[in-house]
């Protein structure tokens, strides 16, 4: 509401550029015991040096956070895209990483929520940038959340039973905008609210106990808030929205010791991830065409990625030497996504707009329309 000068500290805003942030986390209890590190320095806030088989190699990204980073610092760095959202943006904030590197708990957090993550601490925010704003605008807030399983789209606002039997379909908007039709969406009038909602969709989430993690997502999760503002001085509409998104964690099965249906979830994983990889190397190569409808995945984050957004990745790594390999292959996919050029468009229209639509459509529809001249 108060301009979209506010934008994203001038940084997405300007080049356009897709930001990546890295954060490393902590050794776990089993990788103490082996030891080594695969990270080998971390000399400021932007550079990261890891040691692989690749040899030694440094990565630079918008900002990197150490494992002793704290949840709040994260999400310092994050919180201007939330006021993006609600003047009017379309934003996505992403973690993608190897299973078990963080991604869920950068996003959401622990489990007792003592440390919350980007997800409930966005919800505050948007309540309180609203409270601020109360005299000079009006709000609606609604929010769809959903996963997507073994290449299936599921709502998570409804029993699972219910979900499979609904047909979810991923369109586009004429401005770009990427919706799902069918998804139950529903408004919300305050942050408690909004998080009970969203605890009570994560029950409905697709978890299991792996080797790599005891707690692992085997879906990609995204919950979509829509926030539409009306400046109650000269009528004027604008319609963000935030999208939150944790992307099921990449895997090898024999380090994971998946079998079975986790083989089936993992393989479907591996798919969707390998078809974001086309989409971000066609982008960041600047290639004509972008293969966006090769998956539902990648659908799904079309306007996130090259499309009408600004976009925020997080890339989850873990500092343990054996898991070098994948550390660094995350940190090259990572380097690709900053590469990426959006055009974030301010999504609003006049009072005058609104109504000449509404006109057009009435005469179209062979309606009569009263003007007043
Ligand atoms: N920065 C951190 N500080 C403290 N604990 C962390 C941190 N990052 C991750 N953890 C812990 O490490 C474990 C694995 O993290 P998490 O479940 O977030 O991984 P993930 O990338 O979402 O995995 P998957 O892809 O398998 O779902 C969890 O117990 C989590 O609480």
């Amino acid at each position: 509401p108060s301009g979209d000068h506010l934008g994203f500290g001038g940084v997405c805003q300007d080049l356009g550029k897709i930001r990546v942030f890295c954060r490393i986390r902590p050794f776990n209890k089993s990788e103490v015991a082996r030891g080594s590190q695969c990270v080998v320095s971390h000399p400021d806030e932007y550079t990261i040096t890891v040691e692989s088989s690749r040899g030694l190699k440094e990565f630079q990204f918008d900002r990197v956070f150490s494992s002793t980073s704290s949840q709040e610092n994260v999400f310092e760095d994050t919180s201007r895209l939330i006021q993006s959202a609600v003047d009017g943006y379309n934003v996505c904030i992403f973690a993608y990483g190897q299973t078990g590197s963080g991604k869920t708990f950068t996003m959401i957090g622990d489990k007792q929520q003592e440390a919350p993550g980007v997800v409930p601490r966005a919800f505050k925010q948007i309540f309180q940038i609203m409270e601020e704003n109360k005299g000079r605008f009006s709000f609606k807030v609604s929010a769809y959340m959903l996963e997507m399983y073994n290449e299936r789209l599921l709502d998570l606002f409804v029993a699972p039973s219910e979900s499979l039997s609904k047909k979810l379909e991923v369109r586009k908007d004429k401005n770009g905008l990427v919706y799902v039709q069918g998804a139950e969406t529903r408004e919300v009038t305050s942050a408690e609210e909004l998080f009970l909602m969203f605890q009570q969709g994560c029950t409905n989430r697709h978890i299991a106990s792996t080797r790599m993690n005891a707690e692992s997502s085997r879906s990609h999760f995204i919950i979509a808030i829509i926030l539409e503002s009306t400046n109650l001085t000269n009528g004027t509409v604008s319609y963000g929205k935030l999208s939150l998104v944790d992307l099921a964690g990449s895997e090898r099965a024999a380090k994971t010791g998946a079998t079975d249906e986790q083989l089936k979830e993992a393989n479907s994983i591996n798919k969707s991830l390998s078809a974001l990889g086309d989409v971000i190397s066609a982008l960041s190569n600047e290639q004509p065409f972008v293969p966006y409808r090769n998956n539902k995945l990648t659908m799904l984050m079309q306007d996130s990625l090259g499309g009408n957004a600004k976009t925020l990745m997080f890339v989850n790594i873990s500092p343990a030497e054996w898991n070098a390999e994948e550390t660094v292959a995350s940190l090259i996919y990572a380097t690709r996504v900053k590469a990426i050029t959006n055009s974030a468009q301010k999504n609003s229209q006049s009072k005058e707009i609104a109504r000449l639509k509404e006109i057009i459509i009435q005469l179209k529809a062979g309606e009569s329309v009263e003007l007043d001249v």
